[in-house]
This record gives C-alpha cells, sequence and structure tokens, in this order.
C-alpha cells in the first residue's frame, strides 16, 4: 500500500522574493508537498498579503522582510528562522532585478552595480550566510533561479543585456559551490526558467513581437506559467533528487533559440 507521506514533511525552506510570480508559487508548492516556508520579499504589507493568503489555504507559513542587498536583512531573515526552528533545509534564492532595461552597451556603472549586486552578490552571500544553519540538518539543498537567459544572453538582447549576464554568471555559481559543499552533504541546483507570465517578464510576455516569436520558436508554442517552475522546485529540494548537484535546469517549453 502506498505511503502518505508529503516529500517535504519535516522541512524548513526559506524563499526569497516570494510574495508573487515565481517565488510566490514556489513557496506555495513547498508548504504543499509538507514543508514549513518562510515567505520573504522587501515589503511588510506584501509580506503579509501573502502569508495571509497562504495560511487561508491551510499552508505552514510565516514571513520575515528581506531585502536581500541589506546585510543586516539577510541576517534577520536567517537569525529569526534558526531562532524558531533551530536551522533549515531548503534555500530558493529568487530575488532579481533588472531597473533600466536595455542593450549592455547603453548600461550604467550604477546599473550594472544594483543588477549584480542582487542578482548575484546577494544570492552567493545569502547561500553562504545560510549554509552553516542548513547543513547540519543533513539534507540541505540550495537551489538558485538564474535563466534560460543565462545560456543565450543574447535572447532580448534590446531589454536584458546585464541582466542576463548576471543570470549566466549563477550557472558558474552553481557549479562552483556544488563542487566546495558536495562533500559537506550540502547540494546547489539552479533553475532556468523561460519566458513566464509574471510581473516582471510582461516586457516581453506581452509583447506582439514576442507572442508571435513564441509561437513560432517555442515547441511548446507558449509562455509558461509561474506554477510550472513550482514542481521543478520542490523535486530539487526533496530527497527525489538525492543524487543530483551542480546542475542548471531549465524549464523554457523547449525553447533553445534567441528572439
Ligand atoms: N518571468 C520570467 O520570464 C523569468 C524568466 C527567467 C527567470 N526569471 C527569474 O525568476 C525570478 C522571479 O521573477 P518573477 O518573474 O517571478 O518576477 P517577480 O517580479 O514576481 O519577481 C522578482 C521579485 O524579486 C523581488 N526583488 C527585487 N529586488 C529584491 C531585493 N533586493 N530583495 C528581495 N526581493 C527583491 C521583487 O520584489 C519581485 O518580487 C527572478 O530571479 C527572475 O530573474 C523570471
Amino acid at each position: 500500500m502506498a505511503r502518505l507521506r508529503r516529500s517535504l514533511q519535516g522541512r524548513v525552506a526559506v524563499v526569497t522574493a516570494s510574495t508573487d510570480g515565481i517565488g510566490f508559487s514556489i513557496a506555495q508548492r513547498l508548504a504543499v508537498d509538507g514543508a514549513h516556508v518562510v515567505v520573504s520579499s522587501r515589503k511588510q504589507k506584501n509580506v503579509d498579503t501573502a502569508v495571509e493568503k497562504l495560511k487561508t489555504e491551510g499552508l505552514s507559513v510565516s514571513g520575515v522582510v528581506c531585502h536581500v542587498g541589506k546585510k543586516e536583512d539577510r541576517e534577520r531573515l536567517i537569525g529569526n528562522t534558526v531562532a524558531e526552528f533551530g536551522g533549515f533545509d531548503i534555500l530558493i534564492s529568487n530575488a532579481a532585478v533588472n531597473p533600466d532595461p536595455g542593450r549592455i552597451m547603453n548600461c550604467t556603472e550604477a546599473v550594472w552595480d544594483k543588477i549584480f549586486n542582487v542578482n548575484v552578490k546577494s544570492s552567493f552571500f545569502l547561500a553562504k550566510e545560510a549554509i552553516p544553519h542548513m547543513e547540519k540538518r543533513g539534507k540541505a539543498s540550495v537551489i538558485f533561479v538564474s535563466s534560460l537567459m543565462g545560456y543565450i544572453p543574447n535572447y532580448a538582447k534590446d531589454v536584458l543585456g546585464a541582466y542576463a549576464l548576471s543570470k549566466t554568471a549563477l550557472l558558474g555559481l552553481t557549479k562552483l559551490m556544488a563542487l566546495e559543499l558536495g562533500p559537506r552533504g550540502v547540494r546547489v541546483n539552479c533553475i532556468c526558467p523561460g519566458l513566464i507570465e509574471t510581473r516582471f517578464g510582461e516586457a516581453i510576455t506581452k509583447d506582439e513581437r514576442a507572442i508571435k516569436f513564441m509561437k513560432h520558436n517555442c515547441p511548446l508554442q507558449r509562455n509558461g506559467q509561474p506554477e510550472e517552475m513550482a514542481g521543478l522546485a520542490s523535486f530539487l529540494a526533496s530527497d527525489d533528487s538525492s543524487y543530483i548537484t551542480g546542475e542548471n535546469i531549465v524549464a523554457a517549453g523547449g525553447l533553445q533559440s534567441a528572439l
């Protein structure tokens, strides 16, 4: 007889930028699969709304405000979680920005710094700071959120320039961290979404040219939905992926070419 045990029962997960979009869907799915999920984003109001919504679905969640670029916010996110649960098992590093969409040769130093500070530097330091509190529980899984654009930074070169490049950096970060952390029992993987219908993605997903392009070039002929990233995240967080580390996994409807 099948055992009715949820794949993340007893685990504690922290998900950054999880009040909306892909992060919210991942938080929801991890909680449905049995984890307690710490929801976070920059604004208290958004955290409260997301936590409330998930609680009304009967899910085990709590919330902490965290701007991932601020060390003190990262310390609070980790500190509060450790104080309540003694540690945690799953870190989903999902926050990202693209403050001034444009071509790489138009990127200013200030925009470059903001993109790399949030998307790359903060992802690394949050993981580095979290790992001592995760590894002792024996099931640590770190998951970065990169992008298909990390592989093809020229995908939408008119709007994604330096942002796409920051996502390329995460592909390498995943490989490097997995190598160093494997012997400590910590797995590090990365999800690379294609075009997903969120507020962040709508500059492209709602563009007529992109819609036409997807119809003809994406094997599944459509954009993705945030929920379609959530199962992959849950799998990578669970024991079902216990022999998988250092992988950058694309979920993009089969799309392989630049816009
Ligand atoms: N939507 C897509 O087509 C797509 C494609 C590939 C990758 N991604 C990646 O997926 C992730 C989620 O994006 P999304 O599409 O769900 O859009 P989204 O706008 O819902 O998510 C981005 C989130 O990051 C948050 N954020 C920005 N700066 C932050 C900071 N300093 N600290 C904490 N949170 C911060 C924003 O508030 C926002 O909630 C991002 O890493 C994005 O790069 C999205």
